[in-house]
């Protein structure tokens, strides 16, 4: 063994044996706690639940190509953060989302289109690349580990529905207006909505009518649908009860809730069988939690239980 392999073992024993709280104000390894820096987002903690806010009020939260990267970082970073235990996200200002960008996002597209130092080939991985990230944003809250209670007021159009696609549960306050517009912008929805909302709501005949005909749905319609659980006078209202329910995950053992929304999202695309299969190999270490003793012990002693971050 030489001198820096030597060294690299006595740094890793150093590390593990770091009280956490020291680690986190290691500069080195600071990472852990630090949020990805934002302009198009906003977001604040409170006891283990993080509100991620869309923050582009004065175009209705549409999406750039940037806010797409960061949501895209913040929720890669929440995944992993141990501190964090369920997300809100919601929209500053007037309304939720209002799809694509239609001026920048647009804009960037219609110029490459017509950049003739390009060929159709190049124009089109270019395209691809640009699909990708914007997909590749909201699968992220998909995988996120943490559950996602998405808070939606007013519009949420397009590219918004695929955001909250993405979504473990959607709340939505009375004034929540809905539409699948991609077929008024003349353009195939291609960053979720068609692969994503007739398995969440169960209804494809539904579905297709709202994909060809770009036409509003309502709060009310969208309860119905299954688009969103739970309705709320205001958007205030609707924060709060989503911040709520937030807290009610986060007061739970995370290692539960984590591997149920594992599990959930597995058993969407794969058969019960193999769902069955997935869960045993999941359990078979999850089981070995202290968090079902922390549970038992609270339930004799008549108190809550208090789980250790993951
Ligand atoms: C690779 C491709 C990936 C994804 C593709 C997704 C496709 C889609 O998302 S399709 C949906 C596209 N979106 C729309 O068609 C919505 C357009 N906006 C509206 O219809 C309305 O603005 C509204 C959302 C219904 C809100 O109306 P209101 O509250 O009355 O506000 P306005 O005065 O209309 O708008 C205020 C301000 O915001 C700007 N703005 C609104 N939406 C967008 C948008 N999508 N893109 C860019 N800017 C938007 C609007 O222009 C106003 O700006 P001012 O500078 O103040 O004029």
């Amino acid at each position: 063994m030489n001198i820096r392999t030597t060294k690299s073992i006595v740094l890793l024993r150093k590390l593990c044996l770091y009280p956490r709280a020291l680690r986190l104000n290691n500069p080195s390894v600071q990472f852990i706690s630090t949020i990805p820096k934002c302009e198009q987002l906003e977001v604040v903690e409170k006891d283990h639940v993080f509100n991620v806010k869309l923050n582009r009020p004065e175009s209705r939260n549409a999406f750039t190509l940037q806010l797409w990267k960061e949501l895209r970082s913040v929720f890669d970073h929440l995944s992993d953060y141990s501190k964090c235990r369920a997300i809100v996200l919601s929209g500053n200002g007037k309304s939720f989302c209002a799809g694509l960008d239609l001026k920048h996002g647009l804009t960037d597209i219609i110029a490459l289109l017509n950049d003739n130092e390009k060929d159709t080939a190049r124009k089109a991985l270019e395209l691809r690349k640009f699909i990708e990230i914007a997909q590749g944003s909201y699968t992220s809250i998909e995988k996120c580990r943490k559950p996602v209670v998405a808070a939606i007021h007013s519009y949420c159009l397009g590219a918004g529905i695929s955001l909250i696609s993405c979504c473990d549960i959607r709340y939505a306050s009375t004034d929540a207006v809905f539409s699948i517009k991609e077929v008024d912008v003349g353009l195939a929805a291609d960053v979720g909505i068609l692969q994503r909302v007739q398995k969440l709501v169960g209804n494809d005949s539904l579905t297709r009518e709202l994909a060809y005909t770009g036409r509003n749905i309502h709060s009310l319609d969208a309860l119905n649908y299954g688009l969103v659980s739970r309705l709320f006078e205001s958007k205030d209202d609707c924060i709060h009860g989503a911040m709520s329910l937030a807290q009610e995950i986060a007061s739970k053992s995370p290692v539960a809730v984590q591997g149920s929304k594992m599990a959930l999202n597995y058993a969407r695309n794969h058969s019960v069988e193999d769902s069955l299969e997935w869960i045993i190999t999941w359990n078979q270490s999850q089981l070995q939690t202290e968090d079902l003793i922390i549970n038992a012990m609270a339930k004799q002693a008549k108190q809550l239980p208090e789980f250790k971050d993951t």
